[in-house]
């Protein structure tokens, strides 16, 4: 099949053919390069097998439509001036995409396949062509409680998240970076040890956040030594456009046949490149730890159930240890006060791997064995 990639470059189509080149996936596929801004230019792929050697114009339609999959992780931006304009040019091939742009359309079907295989199989069964990665905490917290959900044991659940700087992209963690060095700059210089002065210091870290100067144009705001309770749009309803994805999103992933409400807070942290989110789980009935435990762990194999002691949710439950890991920890599981069928539960996970590039490169898979058996 002929496979057309737009969004290579970017940092999420970075890892994605980082993983791509891991799992030899160019080798099923006669593969073009599209580039934006460099159409005829030089690609790092050239020397591959079955590649084309030049980069070809990611906004040419008939470029486009000589694919039979074009995959694209170069933004929402792209996926609105093009996706619409190549399908009424007659492009009948499969449109495999990161963006949120069409993720909600009635075409679209999201994919996260350890959790939704089935879904995703009747869509091709039923002719769909157009396959749209989750928002990357859905996806992530799908994948943690996936054993739950499967077993249908989830009445309802809220999502505290804890989302990092990756989520806006390349450039938001580059300034995160520039505002933890703007401050620590102005208050640190050559001591280390400020501990004796510490609430002076503080003030003082506290008045660099209000400093004309201090780098915050991606951002709009401080998140070095604050946070953040706002991400994406505001819907106008309370509700920030981030967490409607939850129960928007994580409903039709599941194509539940009764919405499980979910809901929560997102907030950004200065996390770089996991997002971690806190839940609270109605249970449909009391069902014990040791069988949850079971339930999640089976589920799919990167789910990694921790023990709810300090040393290990200190040591696996981090950004820090899932970063660059398909590994998705869950854990601090227990009982709550409010009763025996609530469930807290914490997981993270690489909101670049999960919640972006890996369910794309799956999708490929899929692809070539549903043509494979037809
Ligand atoms: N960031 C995230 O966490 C997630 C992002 N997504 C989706 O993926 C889209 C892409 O995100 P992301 O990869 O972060 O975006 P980037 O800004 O890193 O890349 C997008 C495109 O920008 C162009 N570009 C311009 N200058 C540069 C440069 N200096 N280095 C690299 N690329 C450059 C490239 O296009 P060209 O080569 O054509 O010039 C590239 O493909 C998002 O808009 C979103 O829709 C989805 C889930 C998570
Ligand atoms: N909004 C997410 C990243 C993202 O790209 O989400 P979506 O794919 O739903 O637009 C975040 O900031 O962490």
């Amino acid at each position: 099949m002929k496979l057309g990639i737009v969004g290579w470059r970017g940092m999420v189509g970075q890892v994605l053919m980082e993983r791509m080149l891991q799992e030899n996936d160019l080798s099923h596929f006669e593969t073009t390069f599209f580039s934006t801004s460099n159409a005829g230019g030089d690609h790092p792929f050239s020397k591959m097998p079955k590649v084309d050697p030049k980069l070809k114009d990611a906004y040419s339609l008939p470029d486009l439509k000589s694919m039979d999959i074009v995959l694209t992780c170069q933004g929402g931006d792209y996926t609105k001036e093009v996706f619409k304009n190549l399908r009424n040019s007659g492009f009948k091939g499969f449109w495999i995409d990161a963006a949120s742009a069409i993720r909600m359309d009635e075409a679209s079907t999201i994919i996260l396949d350890p959790v939704n295989l089935d879904v995703i199989k009747k869509a091709l069964k039923d002719g769909k062509k157009d396959f749209i990665g989750g928002n990357c905490t859905v996806s992530l917290m799908l994948l943690a409680l996936g054993g739950l959900f499967k077993a249908n044991q989830i009445e309802w659940m809220t999502t505290m998240t804890y989302q990092a700087a990756s989520g806006g992209g390349a450039r938001h963690m580059n300034e995160l970076l520039n505002q933890m060095k703007f401050v620590t700059d102005r208050v640190m210089d050559k001591e280390t040890n400020l501990a004796s002065r510490i609430l002076e210091v503080e003030k003082r870290v506290t008045g660099l956040m209000g400093d004309p100067a201090f780098p915050k144009e991606n951002f709009g705001a401080p998140l070095a030594c604050n946070l953040l309770p706002w991400i994406d749009s505001d819907l106008e309803n309370g509700q920030s456009r981030e967490e409607w994805k939850a129960s928007a999103e994580g409903n039709k992933i599941l194509q539940s046949v009764k919405d499980i409400p979910i809901d929560g807070t997102c907030v950004r942290v200065s996390s770089m490149r996991c997002h971690a989110q806190g839940m609270t789980i109605k249970l449909k009935k009391n069902i014990p730890i040791e069988e949850i435990e079971l339930m999640l762990a089976e589920h799919n194999p990167w789910v990694k159930v921790v023990a709810n002691n300090k040393t290990d949710s200190l040591k696996y439950l981090t950004p820090e240890f899932a970063s660059g890991k398909l590994t998705v920890p869950v854990g601090r599981l227990r009982k709550m006060y409010m009763g025996d069928d609530y469930l807290n539960a914490f997981t993270v996970g690489d909101q670049l791997l999960w919640g972006a590039a890996e369910p794309l490169r799956r999708m490929l898979h899929i692809i070539l064995e549903n043509n494979t058996r037809a």
